[in-house]
């Protein structure tokens, strides 16, 4: 039997970075998934070795480890943890650390090392010792802004749990499907480690949108799931210059440090722009003259992406493409902000229901002049979903 699993990726409306210190978030899902394919090998009855097989398509590179490597790397109690979420330890983190050295990743893609290390701790602790083949691959950008270390979690250890114990769910089942809200829970919290091992400090933003999914406002660990009466549109700009979200999130810890007072201020102004975006997204909508009534609604959130966008910039996330596009896109009077961690990576802005398919046109085209990617994804969708294939 196969396990698949998908996770979505996501954007941030409003409140990165600041949610890291406790200021509310507002996120959405995305419809650009990453896909976990998990099949366990047959006991090997032969003298050949047994292996966990990491075959990550995007990157085109595959890493195998010997079973007997993970059983000494991992005491036996980290193989039954499945239904305790658990930090890696210190000790741990040293053994996988060794795991990962052996593989010698290209320098070009040393960003993967963290992604590989959170595989095998959600691996050994979810499944244990068992030989298997784990194959990855995600419509997402990787380190971009959309959630791409999220989403793989988000999906590793939905594959991982749909085949233990701690979670019951139906095999027979056709097509992708959703977990109770029990099970979500548990992938959600060990998404939350995985994340760990990767951001370094995350708010758990990204994953818990990602599992659970729709547009969702985040405080401190906690989550709120919205509805909506507005469905908004947003064009999505990779500047495609890379970034690592560990290495952004120090940097504005760093500065807290540095200014505390001054820090505390924008924080906290972040946190009053989320709570009036949750507002304004949830306000209703009279039956008469809608168009008006979703055009002042659009108008307040352009504000408040403006207003966040400054903000970013003064915790130091911005960067010179995300400029160029602010600029490119005030040209024709529409609003916008970094999403995700900043630094480079992408940016959102708000397309009116009211703007023509014509200057919508226009601004993709002077973007992409600039060497950088447009879309358009649809935002709010299910969260993370799991299928049984059975081999006939
Ligand atoms: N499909 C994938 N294959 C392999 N590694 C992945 C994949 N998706 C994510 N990763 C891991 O996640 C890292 C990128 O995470 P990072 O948090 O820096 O960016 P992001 O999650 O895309 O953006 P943000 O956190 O701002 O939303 C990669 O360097 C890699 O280690
Ligand atoms: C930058 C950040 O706020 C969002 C990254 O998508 C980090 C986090 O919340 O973990
Ligand atoms: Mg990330």
């Amino acid at each position: 039997m196969e396990v698949k699993s998908r996770a979505p990726g996501k954007i941030i409306l409003s409140g990165e970075h600041a949610v890291v210190h406790g200021s509310t978030a507002v996120a959405s899902s995305i419809d650009l998934y990453t896909y976990v394919s998990l099949r366990f090998s047959a006991p090997s009855s032969s003298d050949n070795e047994e292996l966990l097989k990491l075959v990550l398509k995007d990157t085109a590179l595959e890493f195998s480890w010997p079973i007997s490597r993970i059983r000494e790397a991992f005491p036996e109690s980290v193989a039954l943890l499945a239904s305790t979420p658990t930090s890696c330890s210190v000790e741990c983190s040293k053994s996988i650390a060794a795991l990962v050295e052996h593989l010698n990743i290209p320098e070009a893609k040393i960003g993967l090392a963290s992604g590989v290390s959170a595989f095998l701790w959600l691996y050994s602790s979810i499944q244990g010792f068992k030989p298997a083949t784990v194959v990855i691959n995600s419509e997402l950008p990787l380190g971009s802004g959309l959630g791409s270390s999220a989403a793989f979690c988000v999906a590793l250890a939905a594959a991982l749990l749909a085949v233990t114990d701690s979670v019951s769910v139906d095999v027979s089942q056709q097509g992708w499907h959703s977990f109770g809200e029990k099970e979500l829970d548990l992938v959600n919290k060990w998404a939350f480690e995985g994340e760990k091992i990767i951001h370094g400090k995350p708010s758990g933003i990204d994953n818990t949108v990602s599992a659970y999914g729709n547009i969702i406002s985040f405080k401190s660990g906690k989550l709120t799931q919205m509805k909506s009466n507005v469905s908004l549109k947003m064009l999505i700009t990779n500047t495609k210059v890379g970034r690592n979200t560990k290495a952004l999130v120090a940097g504005v810890s760093e500065r807290m440090l540095r200014h505390p007072d001054a820090m505390a201020f924008v924080f906290s102004a972040v946190d009053s722009i989320s709570k009036e975006l949750t507002t304004a997204l949830q306000s209703p909508i009279p039956d008469s003259l809608p168009a008006l009534s979703v055009t002042q609604i659009e108008e307040k959130v352009e504000e408040l992406m403006e207003m966040n966008q400054g903000l970013l910039q003064s915790m130091g996330v911005s960067h010179t493409t995300i400029e160029t596009v602010l600029r490119t896109t005030l040209k024709y009077k529409l609003a916008s902000k970094l999403t995700g961690a900043g630094g480079g990576g992408c940016v959102l802005t708000l397309l009116p229901t009211l703007l023509s398919s014509n200057v919508v046109d226009k601004v993709i085209a002077e973007l992409e002049s600039n060497g950088f990617q447009c879309f358009i994804a649809g935002i709010g969708g299910n969260g993370v979903e799991i299928s049984f294939e059975h081999s006939s």
